[in-house]
């Protein structure tokens, strides 16, 4: 293409210097909220000593309010809405920004939320494998009218050093296991506070607890097609989500604002640690 207009992020090739502007971008981080991806890239400005407080960041993506982005020094942060459709639309266009920047040895991870199933709300899930609604390491992207169906398997080895990484960050249990990526918050979880329910209590814990053998350990709603994406197009990806609940024990969310926002900073530590651990800028910050 002779132009190429990233239209939901209000860049394009002809109307910035990509390369300039994002060369040496060496992690991303996104997640759905814009004021979560804000506030972690306030911390890493912090975390990475870098100059200034860090506290009038500018959303680079102003001119649109479909996403926010923030870049602090390698770290891109970047918001994604709710749901595969909105954070594919935002893949697509990043991957792309990526290319057209030059960026080479990116790793991307997915700081989020999520609900619990069997552990106590407030763990940080690294996934390994993101699986559908039917516990099936797979994401159907209809293409035309043909079903293709995408593997959705994680950086094994990034999950690990994640991991080993959490082993340095106490506070709070982390651990390894699958994520079952829903296209529904209520029915669609199993949830029977929605403003529809067609199934019983009993119905509801069968399903989670068949989930649960099955290895999956947490439920979102973009994990699938963040793996298939990312793997097909070649970066080292990884999702680690807080749990807010079990959802053995409940539906809503009633944790206080003062504990819901230390639960979502959990992943957000968890990454900061592992991106000072990689850039060699471990043991000189705080
Ligand atoms: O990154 P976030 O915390 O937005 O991810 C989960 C999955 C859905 O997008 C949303 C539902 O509350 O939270
Ligand atoms: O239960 C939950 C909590 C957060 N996000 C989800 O998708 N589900």
């Amino acid at each position: 293409m002779d132009e190429d207009i990233l239209y939901h992020l209000d860049l394009g090739t002809k109307t910035h210097n990509l390369p300039a502007m994002f060369g040496d971008v060496k992690f991303v981080c996104v997640g759905g909220s814009p004021n979560r991806m804000k506030a972690f890239a306030q911390f890493m400005h912090k975390e990475l000593q870098l100059e200034g407080d860090g506290e009038d960041i500018e959303d680079i993506c102003a001119g649109t309010d479909r996403y926010c982005m923030f870049k602090t020094g390698p770290v891109l942060s970047i918001s994604h809405g709710m749901g595969i459709p909105s954070i594919s639309i935002m893949l697509h266009e990043l991957i792309k920004l990526l290319h057209h920047a030059r960026c080479c040895d990116v790793t991307i991870i997915r700081i989020g939320t999520s609900g619990g199933i069997g552990i106590a709300p407030g763990s940080v899930v690294i996934t390994d494998t993101a699986v559908d609604s039917f516990f099936k390491p797979r994401f159907e992207q209809i293409i035309l009218d043909n079903v293709v169906t995408r593997s959705t398997e994680l950086d094994k080895e990034l999950a690990t050093d994640l991991l080993n990484c959490s082993r340095e960050t106490p506070g709070f249990p982390t651990l390894i296991g699958h994520t079952m990526c829903t296209y529904d918050f209520y029915e669609g979880q199993g949830r029977l506070d929605g403003a529809l329910c067609s199934f019983s209590r009993e119905k509801k814990l069968d399903y989670l607890k068949r989930a649960y053998k099955a290895g999956v350990r947490n439920i979102e709603m973009e994990s699938t097609v963040f793996a298939a994406m990312c793997g097909l197009c070649g970066l080292r990806a990884a999702v680690v989500c807080v749990t807010l609940l079990d959802r053995l024990e409940s539906d809503q969310i009633n944790l206080s604002h003062d504990v819901l926002v230390e639960y979502q900073q959990r992943p957000q530590l968890l990454i900061s640690n592992f991106i000072k651990k990689q850039l060699g800028l471990c043991g000189q910050m705080s």
